[in-house]
């Protein structure tokens, strides 16, 4: 058994490094009540230099040592000071590492400058130590050796590492590292600062119960561990929460318990965990973000920006092996239709079950995106089938029965494709072709799937071409209009006139407006194209009136795009007022299958329009399907047979019978009615014997310019 240390263990020298260390006096020696002699004060600070933990020595200038306390004594594996005094490093240690304390020492001896706060390992076991060695000199102040004092920087340095090691994940996760890498590079840490660790992290997947094993340290105890191991055995493992920043769990760090762990490194694993946590919920966030940047929230289809990227990789792929791929523009048919009148929220379920049934249908390897309200793109990847036969199976799942908002629907849609390569090289390309061989589907009656053809460019190039041409034709003001009389059979006075607007084209003469005015109603054009007709109409009205001709209403047409424009009710205005028309000789004529667009919205512009003193007329009644109870919810003065129930008076029964039928109806509603595209006597007879005895056609007057309109006004004929 070892002896208590005062009594083994020989003190240091004094600083008269000339006296011979003596052995010490027992302080039981000392009388209470006198100045303690030096011998005693020696005593008590040997005493107390044994029991520092801290390694305390003095040294000659060989390196010889002359003291030693307790713990360097102990720790170099001998029992008594005495046992060490005459020894060097080199008797203790080996070589390289004496010789490397022995330079320290040297230098400090040579300079006479004390070294302090060195850090170096420990030369026996792991560990840190905290050197600081200041030269012995005797009482002349000559250096005859070196005293030395070191202090255990272990725990602090750990501590150090620990903290290096959290701050480093930490670091990672705020420039957002990739989870699975990160949760593998945790358990390298977790290895590298504690070695020997155990341990693993338990997650479990985003809406699931069951942990799986993310990430181990490669120690025997942790490897091929399953979660059952460690969760059943709470005695062996300890669980720390990887919380979630909404207050849930991700899952545990489960670490094997050990006697060698220390508090503070249980606060380091905690630590750890929040930062799992952290790495986690950055990674869900990112993995949102990310999506949302690529997908549409409405049907979590690919957006255009991931479609972009995946078709890129489609075609260099089909380049490299010479193969095909199919752009294809889908457009569900109708679909403002349903918007409009089930709703925002049908129009959005809609959306959700024409992608699922496409994306069903679709199959793996091939692609579609939704680019924007009904607006679909797809890319099909070449296979052994033809591309047209597979997208005739898509066209049926979409026409597949469905209720929306307690409506049976049936939906169509239109589809236009183009391949490449034949069609086009890059996906801009092929896009725009495409989107092309849509509009022609869409041209075509809808519900079809149209294969782009080059002389579709060719169109599109001419009605570029068309649309520039129609600018500069606003801009030199090209248009002119053309009066067609509309006359009362029993009177035979002129009651009404209809103004036809013409383009006066400077190379190809008189243009109809079925040649342009598509045109102008799919580029806009109309707006500006209209406001200009109004005040020409109200204009020759006004001066046929100045002329002093018997006043007559005079009609102009109006379309869709011009009636919804926001500005529409200020531009009637503002050609009244130019012209000094008064409001009640004009009729505003629109068509039946405009107003049924957008009931509510149109009854409003009715109103507005009538406010302002102007009438309203339903141009080609018959063909929009309105029924009675709409009708009457309109405030009209006039309808307008169309030309085609005309047409075939009086060899087609059907249309006769509708012809007497719309006339009835007018008498119900009290509103005029006038047939239009009258040519023959028998269809005029047939309509007087009807009722509706306005009429307008052939049979009187073809659309004439302005001169001759008044010709025949002042004739009467
Ligand atoms: N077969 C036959 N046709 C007859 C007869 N009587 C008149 N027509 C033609 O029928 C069309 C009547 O005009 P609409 O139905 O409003 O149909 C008009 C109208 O929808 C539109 N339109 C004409 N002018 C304008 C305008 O200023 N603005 C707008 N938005 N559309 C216009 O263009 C359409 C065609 O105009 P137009 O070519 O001038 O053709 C005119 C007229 O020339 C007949 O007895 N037999």
């Amino acid at each position: 058994m070892r002896k208590a240390v005062g009594e083994q263990i020989v003190g240091p020298a004094p600083i008269d490094a000339d006296e011979p260390i003596s052995r010490p006096r027992s302080t039981e020696e000392i009388p209470p009540s006198r100045e303690p002699s030096l011998a005693e004060r020696y005593d008590w600070l040997v005493a107390m230099i044994n029991h520092v933990p801290d390694y305390i020595y003095a040294k000659d200038l060989e390196g010889r040592f002359l003291f030693a306390n307790r713990a360097i004594v102990l720790n170099n594996g001998l029992e008594r000071v005495e046992d060490m005094v005459g020894l060097t490093d080199y008797d203790l240690h080996p070589s390289a590492a004496a010789e490397s304390i022995a330079a320290v020492e040297r230098h400090v001896m040579e300079s006479g400058e004390p070294d302090l706060g060195l850090e170096e390992r420990r030369l026996r076991g792991n560990g840190w130590l905290m050197m600081s060695r200041v030269p012995l000199r005797d009482k002349a102040g000559k250096v005859i050796g070196v005293v030395g004092a070191s202090r255990d920087i272990s725990a602090r340095k750990r501590g150090e590492s620990l903290m290096k090691a959290q701050a480093q994940l930490l670091k990672a996760v705020a420039k957002g590292v990739r989870l699975d890498p990160f949760l593998r590079d945790v358990a390298e840490l977790l290895e590298e600062v504690i070695p020997g660790i155990a341990a693993a992290v338990l997650l479990r997947d985003e809406g699931a119960e069951e942990l799986h094993i993310a990430a181990a340290c490669r120690s025997a105890a942790a490897v091929s561990i399953s979660p059952a191991d460690i969760l059943d055995n709470p005695a062996s493992w300890r669980c720390l929460a990887i919380s979630s920043g909404d207050g849930g769990q991700h899952g545990v760090l489960a670490v094997q318990e050990s006697s060698s762990h220390e508090a503070s490194m249980f606060e380091f694993l905690t630590g750890i965990a929040q930062t799992i946590g952290i790495a986690i919920d950055r990674h869900y966030d990112a993995e949102r973000i990310t999506f949302l940047a690529e997908h549409d929230a409405l049907t979590g289809l690919p957006n255009r920006t991931l479609l972009d990227r995946m078709l890129d990789d489609m075609l260099r792929r089909a380049d490299e092996a010479s193969g095909e791929v199919a752009v294809v523009f889908l457009d569900v048919d109708n679909f403002k239709l349903v918007n409009d009148s089930l709703g925002h929220a049908a129009g959005d379920e809609l959306l959700k079950i024409v992608a699922h049934r496409i994306s069903e249908e679709i199959g793996r390897d091939n692609l579609v995106s939704r680019i924007g309200g009904d607006e679909f793109i797809l890319a099909l990847q070449q296979t052994e089938e033809d591309f047209v036969p597979r997208l005739a199976r898509i066209r049926e799942a979409i026409a597949r029965p469905l209720t929306l908002a307690g409506m049976n629907l049936q939906l169509t849609c239109s589809m236009g494709m183009a391949c490449f390569a034949a069609h086009g090289k890059t996906a801009t390309e092929l896009f725009a072709n495409a989107d092309m061989a849509m509009y022609r589907a869409k041209e075509n009656g809808r519900n079809s799937i149209q294969v782009f053809d080059p002389a579709m460019a060719e169109n599109a190039r001419q009605k570029l071409g068309r649309s520039e041409e129609l600018r500069r034709a606003i801009e030199r003001d090209e248009f002119v209009l053309h009066f067609q009389p509309q006359k009362d059979m029993t009177s035979g006075e002129i009651i009404g006139v209809e103004a036809l607007v013409r383009w006066n084209h400077p190379t190809e003469g008189l243009v109809f407006p079925g040649e342009f005015i598509p045109l102008a109603e799919e580029s806009g054009l109309i707006v500006p194209i209209g406001e200009a007709v109004l005040r020409k109409a109200c204009g020759q009205a006004k001066k046929w009136q100045e002329l002093g001709l018997p006043p007559v209403k005079i009609g102009v047409n109006m379309s869709a795009r011009q009636f919804q424009e926001p500005g529409m009710i200020r531009h009637v205005a503002a050609a009244l007022a130019e012209s000094g028309l008064e409001p009640r000789w004009l009729e505003i004529e629109v068509t039946e299958s405009l107003l049924m667009r957008d009931v509510q919205g149109a009854i409003m512009k009715m109103h507005e329009l009538n406010a302002l003193g102007v009438s309203l007329a339903i141009d080609d009644f018959g063909t929009g399907y309105s029924s009675l109870s709409t009708l009457k919810r309109f405030p009209l003065s006039r309808l307008k047979i169309d030309r085609s129930f005309i047409a075939d008076i009086p060899d087609d029964a059907d249309d006769m019978a509708i012809t007497s039928a719309i006339v009835s109806l007018a008498r119900i509603l009290a509103l005029d009615v006038i047939a239009e595209g009258v040519e023959t006597e028998a269809q005029a007879h047939f309509l007087s014997e009807a009722g509706c005895h306005a009429i307008q056609g052939y049979l009187f007057s073809r659309p004439i310019p302005a001169e001759e309109m008044t010709r025949v006004m002042r004739e009467g004929t």
